[in-house]
């Protein structure tokens, strides 16, 4: 297939999630209003310029081994498009999610480059509001969740609000999108001297868990769906979590801590991803009382209530 126009420009805005909440581990995301954005300018002559503005900036690789232009090049090779051949690409990276945090970042890179990939090759799809069409947003999500290895984060991040996503029979994946309760709310605490590698973390879980626990586990994930739609009165019992929380205390212990100080205050907290962000999930009417909370803190904190981002993934066309 021919590679892409030159003079084409697309901008992909993405938002960072928050997965798990408690429970739904490596199954359950939320979309956080906290965006990356990429933009893309086709060039006349072959090679990749790649500019780096915000978060990382400094210590990312501004080459083909940037994690979204390694993921912009295997989606342009999956849609049967040569790498720079005969074309070249221009990749702005304009980030504000925290590296390594907890907030979904490096799904939201995967998910960028899938899309810019998806764009630059069928210009002509993108359409308002989000400029990809459904299918195409399954795809994106399937190759994203498949480079991370889970779709909690990237199911977020491409559909937006709260969404839930399996694997099909064949490995495929699949998310649906609850409709969140209109009174819930996230604030999103991160310890700013902390960071760990989501790949740590997961390294922290044994491969084998007690019956008790698993039982514990797929009641209160199916509660959490509960509160989360219907009923945020339940959401401490819904977010309590008995699979992976406890096991990578050693890995983020400030996080623990604040998560223990939160539910004995009475709020549903639990870590965010593999950390070490802190998620409570709160009504609008409580979210003082968790600033409040988190003001008495000692450590450095990064509070934010950043409300929850429903339109996903969006990809836009700049210059034709
Ligand atoms: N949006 C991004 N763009 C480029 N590189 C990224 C991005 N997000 C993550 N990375 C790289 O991947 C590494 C691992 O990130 P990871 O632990 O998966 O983060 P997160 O929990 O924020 O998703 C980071 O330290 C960084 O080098
Ligand atoms: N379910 C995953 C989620 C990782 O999220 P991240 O935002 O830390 O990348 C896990 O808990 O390992």
């Amino acid at each position: 297939m021919a590679g892409p126009a030159p003079g084409l420009a697309l901008t992909v805005r993405v938002p960072g999630s928050s997965a798990n909440l408690g429970p739904g581990f490596d199954a359950v995301g939320l979309a956080l209003g906290v965006y990356d954005e990429y933009e893309v300018e086709v060039l006349p002559r072959p090679g990749l310029v790649v500019r780096l503005e915000g978060e990382g900036r400094r210590r990312l690789p501004a080459n083909e081994k940037h994690l979204v232009a390694a993921q912009l090049r295997a989606g342009l090779e999956a849609r049967g498009i040569g790498w720079l051949d005969g074309y070249g690409l221009r990749l702005t990276c304009r980030n504000t999610l925290p590296m390594a945090a907890g907030m979904g970042s490096s799904a939201a890179g995967i998910v960028a480059g899938r899309a810019l990939a998806a764009g630059l090759t069928a210009p002509d799809a993108l359409t308002p509001p989000d400029g990809l069409g459904a299918s195409e947003l399954d795809r994106i999500n399937g190759e994203a969740a498949a480079v991370e290895g889970h779709p909690d984060n990237t199911s977020a991040s491409v559909h937006g609000g709260l969404t839930l996503s399996w694997a099909d029979r064949e490995g495929g994946t699949c998310t649906v999108r609850p409709s969140l309760h209109p009174e819930v709310t996230a604030v999103v605490l991160r310890p700013v001297a902390e960071s760990v590698s989501t790949a740590a973390a997961r390294a922290a879980l044994g491969p084998c868990v007690p019956r008790a626990d698993a039982v514990e586990q797929a009641t209160r994930s199916a509660l959490l769906l509960h509160a989360l739609t219907a009923d945020p009165g339940l959401l401490w019992e819904a977010t309590a979590d008995r699979l992976h929380q406890e096991a990578r205390r050693s890995v983020y212990p400030v996080s623990m801590a604040a998560v223990d100080v939160l539910r004995e205050a009475g709020h549903a907290g639990a870590v965010s991803g593999a950390g070490p962000t802190v998620l409570c999930l709160t009504t609008a009417d409580r979210v003082s009382e968790v600033l409040a909370l988190a003001e008495q803190w000692p450590a450095e904190w990064d509070v934010r209530a950043p409300g929850i981002d429903t339109q996903g993934l969006e990809v836009t066309i700049r210059e034709r």
